[in-house]
């Protein structure tokens, strides 16, 4: 029975940032499945949207997750969109926990305003697509944890930390 943890959660939670030191502290390989995409398609993820759309995305998405699953014990960030396609949420119960990730709209937006590889919220209004997408994926990401974290004012060293010490736990 495979024993990895899930990193869930919208953009700008601190998924990829707290999974390589949640990783390390656990002594465990650290995959992020966005970087494993653009791995495997020799492409960015912007890219990837322009040519082959989100449903294109999606697809090398679950292909990715399925893949990463068979890890016997790893921690794994996603993308934001994973609970999309609800086969993707049965692929993350087979494998392992999963720790939906989480913070204020005003903390998502800040850590998102820096870089433009998110291509969804290349908008007129990053904050508004933000809450929206916050209102649709909420449920989605709660039906599928075990637990949620929220990361408000608190570095990453000291969120991966209460994260281990909770897997410790169970
Ligand atoms: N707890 C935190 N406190 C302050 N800044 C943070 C925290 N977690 C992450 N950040 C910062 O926020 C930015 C986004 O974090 P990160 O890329 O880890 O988010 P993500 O959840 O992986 O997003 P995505 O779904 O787009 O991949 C980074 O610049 C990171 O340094
Ligand atoms: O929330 C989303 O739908 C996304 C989040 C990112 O991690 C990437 O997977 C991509 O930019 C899409
Ligand atoms: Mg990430």
């Amino acid at each position: 029975m495979p024993n990895n943890v899930f990193l869930v959660g919208p953009m700008g939670a601190g998924k990829s940032t707290i999974g390589r030191l949640l990783a390390a502290e656990l002594k465990v390989p650290f995959y992020d499945s966005d970087r494993v995409i653009e791995q495997r398609t020799g492409a960015d993820i912007p890219w990837i949207f322009d040519v082959e759309g989100e449903s294109g995305f999606r697809d090398r998405e679950s292909a990715v997750l399925a893949e990463l699953a068979e890890e016997p014990g790893a921690v794994i960030a996603t993308g934001g969109g994973i609970i999309l396609r609800p086969e993707n949420a049965e692929v993350m119960h087979r494998g392992g926990r999963v720790c939906y990730l989480t913070a204020s709209v005003e903390h998502l937006v800040e850590r998102t305003a820096k870089d433009k590889k998110r291509p969804l919220l290349q908008v007129d209004n990053p904050r508004q697509k933000i809450v929206e997408l916050l209102e649709q994926r909420d449920p989605l990401y709660r039906a599928v944890a075990d637990w949620v974290v929220v990361t408000d004012r608190r570095p990453p060293k000291v969120v991966a930390r209460d994260i281990a010490e909770r897997l410790g736990q169970d």
